[in-house]
């Protein structure tokens, strides 16, 4: 059987005097070397863009990070200049991709970004710079040349007993992940249950209520270390199996 093949929507980036439609290579490596799996990149569209015709072609959705935050009106709240960058693009994209991957039972990886846009595209909010407020660590991304310190593992969470990931990573309770955000979820969406927390609260990782497979959403990056990192590993064997099981369904 041929690998599988997962969407992964584009971010809208600019540079050499033109936009591009891109992911980062740590996405579309985890996924080819640690779950088994090739990639789609989905380019990002306000508009044209058919979610079930994208669907229709592919066994698993991975929503990755960025450096862009979802658009605050998307969540029923005021954008400040603060809350940028924004990339209406790729909200446009990702948020009917979601709901139609998680309607369709098709597995789905949500990662920083995300998880942020999982909770949106489910009727939940977003608080923004979470460092600002009382009792919450700094989470924001660690301003270094060496992206391997940047994306160091830095940050304990607590994985609740019972939970998906749990059961995904073997066991519950404390592991080490990396941070890289200055927004978390707020109001957790009604369909979604809270799988790991930081010390300080910050919600870690949900899950998708009843969903029919696969369908995580995560705050931290396993997709940075999935080689070399036991959780991280875990996550993306444990995605990979999913959309293997999903592809073969469909055959
Ligand atoms: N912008 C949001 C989401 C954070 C996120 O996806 N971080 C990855 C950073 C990737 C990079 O900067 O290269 C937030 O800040 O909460």
């Amino acid at each position: 059987m041929p690998k599988p093949i997962i969407a992964i929507p584009a971010d809208i980036r600019e540079f050499d005097g033109t936009h591009w439609h891109a992911a980062q290579n740590q996405y579309v490596r985890a996924a080819l070397k640690v779950a088994g799996v090739m990639s789609f990149i989905i380019p990002a569209f306000e508009d044209g863009n058919e979610t079930d015709a994208l669907l229709d072609r592919v066994d698993g959705l991975l929503v990755s990070g960025s450096a862009t935050n979802v658009h605050p009106a998307l969540y029923g709240a005021e954008a400040r200049d603060s809350d940028g960058p924004f990339d209406p693009a790729r909200d446009a994209t990702t948020l009917p991709l979601i709901r139609r991957a998680i309607e369709r039972g098709i597995p789905l990886f949500a990662i920083c970004r995300g998880i942020q846009e999982l909770n949106v595209a489910l009727g939940g909010t977003l608080a923004s710079e979470i460092q600002e407020q009382e009792g919450v660590w700094d989470h924001r991304k660690p301003q270094h040349d060496d992206r391997d310190v940047v994306y160091s593992i830095r940050q304990d969470v607590i994985v609740a007993e019972g939970s998906c990931i749990a059961r995904y990573l073997g066991t519950a309770g404390s592991i080490q992940v990396n941070s890289l955000h200055r927004q978390a979820i707020s109001k957790t969406a009604p369909g979604l249950q809270v799988e790991a927390l930081a010390e300080d609260g910050t919600i870690e990782a949900v899950s998708v209520i009843d969903a029919k497979g696969f369908a995580i959403g995560v705050q931290w990056h396993p997709e940075y270390w999935a080689e070399t990192d036991s959780p991280s590993r875990a996550l993306f064997e444990a995605f990979g199996d999913a959309v293997r099981a999903y592809a073969k369904s469909k055959a």
